[in-house]
């Protein structure tokens, strides 16, 4: 495999010069060690490509981008695997060869860019699982609320999920043909009452039921408005002190409210035992590596608040972009709906109450789950993807280039998966192209394809070789690579570990959702989207992928489909 040697090696004297400049005064010392690193990493990286990025700002005109993520597909795909970029005084290699990637995202010298995610620990009340660096604190939590997401686990989460999809059914077809949904809010306030529902005992629950208790609508709505006012904050960094916006203002109740939520959900789980297993009974087990101790009121807080902010956008707005990959590809649609007949679950005229879908069923369906890979591969969510860095000591990467301390090593999730030299026709959708010739999911798509290796053979060593061929029988050198060493060209929920802790729900919620609703309908985009040039145009990334005006659609009731009896009963 790829070495990294976090070392101060040939770089002794350079340490000794810095050393050297300690006797100054802070303000000095700060400004001359900055420019001394600035010209190291300058000096280190000049022999890659990139973009030239002169003057003070380097490329920040490129992060301020409306759709930051097709940017840097832009630039992967003219620059290569592996290129550099400079944004102020930060310095960032750009890293989309499958092998440097995947080396990168698993090891153990760099870690995550703590800068990048300290902006959200004040809204999430501190560090947590997914802002926090990969210390003996994160080790802890990790492990222990891992369980909460196993097959067994999910077996239970996929009655509730079924639930609320049917409840979801009922609430369309009541709502009758013709009107145009915003499906995007629809799967987002889903998502939110699955991610609650076993934890949270209906506080945040019945988001899509008509008429549900008005204080648990309040809380859905300022969950979901909470993490659009994080989003800009983050966009426009003095938003939070211009008081005299009447909607800044606004923002500062949401993100009270979203804070009160979190806190009642926290008395909640410590007045009455949570459901046994579930992430919040176990993160009540869970214990402090420094003191043995339960998790404080104030440790569990965060943890609770980055579940959420962390589960509802990603996976809600993964459903919203599946649906509308199904809409504008009718014969991916067809085919869908072939298979759902195939296994007894489709409404149609001679069967208008099919079974219910079954959690056994989801293993059944390869190509709805092959659908839902490939709008992952099109539309990650964390489409901006990883960023590593050693803030206190140099990295040798793969041998061959020293990435001087405090270089970032940015691997964009988007780019990765739409870059032309990873996959074969990157921007098309083809579902097909996760299938086998028999129709069921082929196991080697998401790892690097040997045949495709982009950067000069001297950057893999025999070992890195023998992982990428893994799958397809064979070794270059008779060393044996397994699965979890092989090189990945398609990391949605990350990589390493620092993966997606979630990833199990959402990959069980988003199959069980798309299929119960594909069960009574078809789907249409409406005309007020203005085609997929105004999906195109309403795209942006903030935190994640989203758009700026949801998505609206027509779900339009199948052949069969007689009555909301009719269809209750086909879900139920
Ligand atoms: C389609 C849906 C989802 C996608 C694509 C996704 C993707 C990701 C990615 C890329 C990361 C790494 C983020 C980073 O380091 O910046 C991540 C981390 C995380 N995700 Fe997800 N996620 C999804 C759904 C969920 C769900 C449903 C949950 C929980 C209910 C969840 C909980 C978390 C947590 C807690 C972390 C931090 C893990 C750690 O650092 O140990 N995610 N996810």
């Amino acid at each position: 495999m790829i070495s990294f040697n976090a070392t101060a090696g040939r770089h002794g004297t350079c340490w000794r010069r810095e050393r050297a400049l300690a006797h100054l005064p802070g303000p000095f010392f700060l400004l001359l060690t900055s420019a001394w690193n600035l010209w190291r990493r300058e000096r280190a990286l000049a022999h890659l490509p990139g973009p030239d990025h002169r003057g003070l700002f380097g490329g920040m005109d490129f992060i301020n981008k409306k759709a930051v993520h097709r940017e840097a597909t832009k630039l992967v795909n003219q620059y290569g695997p592996l290129f550099k970029l400079r944004i102020l005084a930060f310095h960032a290699v750009v890293i989309t060869d499958p092998v440097l990637a995947t080396a990168v995202l698993r090891s153990r010298d760099l870690d995550k860019m703590r800068f990048q995610y300290s902006f959200l620990d004040p809204f999430l009340g501190g560090a947590n699982m997914l802002t926090g660096p990969t210390d003996e604190h994160w080790r802890a939590v990790r492990k222990a609320v891992a369980p909460a997401f196993s097959a067994s686990s999910m077996r239970e989460a996929f009655r509730q999920v079924r639930e609320r999809s049917q409840q979801l059914v009922a609430i369309l077809l009541e709502a009758g043909p013709g009107k145009a949904h915003n499906v995007d809010e629809m799967l987002l306030k889903e998502s939110m009452d699955v991610i609650g529902a076993p934890d949270c005992a209906g506080l945040i629950s019945a988001p899509n039921r008509a008429g549900g208790d008005p204080g648990a609508a309040q809380n859905v709505q300022a969950l979901l408005s909470s993490t659009k006012e994080i989003e800009m904050r983050l966009a426009q960094i003095f938003r939070w002190w211009r008081l005299w916006h009447r909607d800044v203002r606004q923002g500062w109740l949401i993100i009270s409210r979203f804070r009160a939520i979190v806190q009642t959900l926290l008395d909640h789980i410590q007045a009455a035992p949570p459901t046994p297993g579930s992430f919040a009974d176990l993160l009540r087990r869970a214990r402090d590596p420094r003191t043995g101790a339960a998790l404080s009121s104030r440790q569990m807080f965060p943890e609770i608040a980055a579940l959420f902010f962390a589960g509802i956008d990603t996976t809600g707005h993964t459903g919203t972009f599946v649906m509308y990959m199904i809409s504008q590809h009718p014969a991916v649609a067809a085919k869908l709906a072939k298979e759902l007949e195939a296994a007894g679950l489709l409404v149609t005229p001679a069967r208008p109450c099919p079974r219910a879908l079954e959690f056994a069923d989801l293993a059944q369906l390869p190509y709805l789950q092959a659908v839902i890979k490939e709008t992952l591969r099109l539309y990650p969510p964390v489409a901006v993807g990883q960023i590593r860095c050693n803030a206190s000591k140099d990295v040798v990467l793969a041998g061959r280039l020293t990435l001087p301390r405090g270089t970032a090593v940015w691997v964009p999730h988007a780019a990765l998966h739409m870059a032309a030299f990873n996959w074969p026709q990157p921007d098309a959708f083809l579902p097909e192209r996760w299938l086998t010739e028999e129709g069921l999911l082929a196991p080697d798509i998401e790892y690097a394809d040997p045949a495709l290796l982009a950067l000069p053979p001297e950057w893999y060593s025999p070992a890195d070789l023998a992982a990428v061929a893994g799958g397809s029988g064979g070794s270059t050198d008779g060393v044996a690579a397994s699965a979890a060493a092989r090189p990945r060209r398609y990391m949605p929920f990350a990589e390493g570990p620092r993966n997606c802790v979630g990833q199990s729900l959402a990959k069980m919620s988003l199959a069980a959702t798309i299929a119960t609703l594909l069960q009574t309908f078809t789907f249409r985009l409406a005309d007020e989207m203005g085609g997929p040039e105004g999906v195109r145009a309403q795209e942006h990334y903030s935190l994640v992928i989203g758009l700026s005006e949801g998505m609206l659609m027509h779900l339009d009731a199948r052949p069969g489909v007689t009555c909301v009896a009719a269809a209750a009963a086909a879900c139920g």
